[in-house]
């Protein structure tokens, strides 16, 4: 059974085709990208799978369930970070997390999932004081509680710093790992693409390509090559990641490691490789973009194509 799965999932606001006959599976164990410009309808996707929003038509399941029917069974096996969680500006992370396991009557101890997203130094500091990359690692924190087997990330980078970024993407790896389903919201094509088995994309509400990062990619083909952007290089960066298998060069340029590998697949091994290193990457740019380019000659594609 696949953790999420809609058939011909459609959603209108009056005369507004949100989302039309979507047909989207995401296994457990995966990390699945759900690509698209603001307004291609990815948070009315997400609001739907926890019945936050109702459908106009088609079938939803979650786990087995169908979010309409058993919203609590749905929303008790999900983890979610939204653009919309709400804090209370008084309480501190600690009461935040706190509550949020009792909620779940989770065994987590709240400062241990403070210290997994980074944040156990200002445990007992007010949310309402925290930055907006503070929130968002407070939001992680919460959804992380209880083990969910869905992992529902919308947004996730926004306000994250690189180092962030870095933990987010460790996380990430941990949870796939441990069998949850990952189903990550992002425009940012660049971060998607060294993180996510899968990739949809999805514009004005339909979804004009799926598939897995790599082949997608062979599909407007390109040189694979990228950078690293650091701070200042660690010493001990472009030497690991010449070790990578497929990396076939390694430059380094003032902040800048590039890489070129035989195959573009290899982008996410060396990130794991560089990320286990604790260096911390503060860009990873992508020379047109691979993805970049998918979403755009896609999304070209659908702007031609004349609705009937
Ligand atoms: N409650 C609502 N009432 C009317 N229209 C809505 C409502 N919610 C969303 N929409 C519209 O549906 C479309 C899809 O919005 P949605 O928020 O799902 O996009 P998104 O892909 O998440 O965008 P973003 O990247 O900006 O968050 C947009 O045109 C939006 O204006």
């Amino acid at each position: 059974m696949a953790a999420i799965e809609t058939r011909s999932l459609s959603k209108r606001f009056g005369s507004l085709h949100a989302v039309r006959d979507l047909d989207l599976t995401v296994e457990s164990g995966e990390v699945f990208g759900f690509l698209g410009p603001n307004g291609a309808g990815k948070s009315t996707t997400i609001n739907i799978l926890l019945d936050f929003v109702r459908r106009s038509s088609g079938d939803v399941n979650v786990l087995g369930y169908d979010p309409e029917r058993n919203p609590q069974a749905v929303r008790q096996r999900i983890g979610v970070l939204s653009e919309g969680t709400g804090f209370y500006p008084r309480d501190t992370a600690r009461d935040h997390v706190a509550f949020a396991i009792e909620m779940e009557r989770a065994g987590d101890d709240p400062d241990a999932v403070l210290e997994r997203v980074g944040i156990a130094d200002a445990a007992d500091r007010a949310v309402g004081g925290f930055s907006k990359g503070m929130r968002k690692r407070l939001g992680l924190a919460i959804a992380l509680v209880g083990d969910p087997e869905i992992l529902v990330l919308d947004e996730p980078l926004g306000g994250l710093d690189p180092e962030g970024a870095q933990r987010l993407r460790e996380i990430i790896r941990a949870e796939r790992d441990r069998g949850a389903a990952v189903f990550f919201s992002s425009h940012i094509m660049d971060q998607v693409e060294a993180i996510c088995d899968r990739v949809g994309i999805l514009h004005d509400g339909e979804l004009v390509a799926v598939d897995t990062v790599d082949r997608l990619r062979t599909s407007v083909a390109e040189p694979a090559r990228f950078n690293l952007v650091f701070a200042s290089v660690p010493e001990d960066v472009p030497a690991a990641v010449r070790a990578v298998d497929g990396v076939t060069d390694v430059t380094v340029a003032g902040e800048t490691v590039r890489v070129t590998c035989r195959d573009p697949a290899v982008k996410s091994a060396v990130v794991a490789r560089v990320d286990s290193l604790d260096a911390t990457i503060r860009d990873i740019d992508t020379p047109g973009s691979s993805l970049e380019r998918v979403f755009r000659s896609v999304t070209d594609d659908a702007d031609g194509h004349v609705d009937g």
